[in-house]
């Protein structure tokens, strides 16, 4: 199991209201999965994948991620997890302007202090797999929405993560370049990456395992893709 949640829940306060945008949220996640998770605008969705994705911590309950119990964590003890083991696929992207994408790409390996030899070795294999050598130089402005969402996958991946997330990662792409997005997102499960996907789309949960709705921050119904 790599993800077990008991009792997940999230508040946030501001001065004038109290939001629960989780209340109570049980979630198994076996290795190499592949769930999606769908509901309502302001349902939780994102929330819940900041804390599977140890950005944030819950109110309370239990996170047990790889076998570590980790809704305590202080950010730093996160962190360390999180650069090792998770790799994040945005709506919008998330690429940086002022990076080309051959940076872009070997931040993550910066950040693991991984050697010279080894992020250049690293880089050129998943531009290559995702189809981006020939871009290398360019930076993310002169790139279109489905070349620079190649290049957040291909970041995403740089660090063999055992869990990618991924929050809507067809949202901004044409119908061409979002299945172009979730067939790169299903080989990668195929070869044995857990994924759990935010998505609106009917059609791209349908290319996972699995299914989770969810309504005013807990789990109504969950279901097996056959
Ligand atoms: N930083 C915050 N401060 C206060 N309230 C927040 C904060 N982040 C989220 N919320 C509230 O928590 C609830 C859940 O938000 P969340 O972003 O998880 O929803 P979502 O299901 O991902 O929505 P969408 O589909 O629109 O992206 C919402 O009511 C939102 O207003």
């Amino acid at each position: 199991m790599i993800i077990r949640t008991k009792g997940l829940s999230k508040l946030f306060r501001t001065e004038e209201v109290e939001t629960t945008a989780l209340d109570g949220v049980d979630l198994s996640i076996q290795e190499g999965d592949f769930t999606s998770i769908m509901g309502p605008s302001g349902c939780g969705k994102s929330t819940l994948l900041h804390i599977l994705g140890l950005i944030d911590n819950p109110e309370s309950g239990e996170y047990w991620f790889m076998g570590e119990e980790v809704s305590k964590y202080t950010e730093r003890k996160r962190a360390i997890l999180r650069k090792h083991n998770i790799g994040f696929v945005f709506q919008s992207f998330n690429l940086i302007d002022e990076l080309n994408v051959y940076e872009n790409v070997e931040l993550p390996l910066i950040y693991t202090k991984a050697s010279a030899s080894e992020r250049k070795q690293k880089v050129e294999y998943v531009l290559e797999k995702m189809n981006m050598a020939h871009r290398t130089k360019h930076f993310p402005r002169q790139l279109s929405g489905g070349q620079q969402q190649r290049v957040a996958v291909a970041r995403a991946i740089v660090n063999t993560p055992k869990l990618i997330l991924a929050d809507e990662p067809t949202g901004n792409l044409d119908s061409e370049h979002g299945a172009e997005v979730m067939n790169l997102l299903s080989g990668l499960n195929a070869e044995g990456t857990t994924i759990v996907m935010v998505t609106h789309s009917a059609e791209d949960a349908a290319v996972g395992s699995r299914i989770i709705r969810v309504l005013d921050g807990r789990i109504v119904s969950e279901a097996a893709n056959v």
